[in-house]
């Protein structure tokens, strides 16, 4: 037997994840690039926090350095944990309708503003979230 933990009985990695959402309910998609796992599948942008930094502010900085992008107001929406091969992740999702700035390409991925999501494939843990994003758009006074 192997003395290394399996990816699911190790701590989770805490990654915050940033939807942004127009006026009109659209939503921001960005595309893996190559040289990570699942490359070429399709999630909202976000990345891993730091260590000691608080969720919140690993959101504003993925924002920042993946899509130039200053978020002004998000709020927490939802967790997902999910275990893939490769590791075993917590995903925190903010909704965030007040940023500055356009989205630009730093990290030369491909971008998709999506009414109802069309782009495929998506990461795994992510795909419940577009069912419940359509919800969300079909009552949108209610949190
Ligand atoms: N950003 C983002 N990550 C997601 C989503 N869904 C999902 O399962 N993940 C997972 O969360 C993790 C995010 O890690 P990452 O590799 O993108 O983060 P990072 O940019 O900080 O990576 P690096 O600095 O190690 O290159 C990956 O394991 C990814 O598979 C999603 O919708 N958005």
């Amino acid at each position: 037997m192997s003395d290394t933990p399996s990816s699911s009985t190790v701590r989770p990695i805490d990654v915050a994840v940033g939807i942004l959402m127009k006026t009109n309910g659209d939503v921001l998609l960005g595309q893996r690039p190559d040289g990570k796992p699942y490359a070429g599948y399709w999630e909202f942008p976000g990345g891993k926090v730091e260590k000691g930094e608080a969720i919140i502010d690993a959101l504003k900085r993925e924002m920042l350095e993946e899509l130039g992008v200053e978020i002004l107001s998000a709020e927490p929406w939802c967790g997902v944990e999910h275990v893939y091969p490769h590791a075993h992740v917590r995903l925190h999702f903010y909704i965030s309708r007040e940023w500055r700035g356009e989205p630009q390409s730093l990290e030369n991925q491909a971008f998709a503003w999506q009414g109802s999501v069309g782009v495929e494939p998506l990461l795994p843990a992510t795909i419940p979230l577009i069912e419940w994003l359509d919800r969300l758009r079909d009552r949108p006074n209610v949190d």
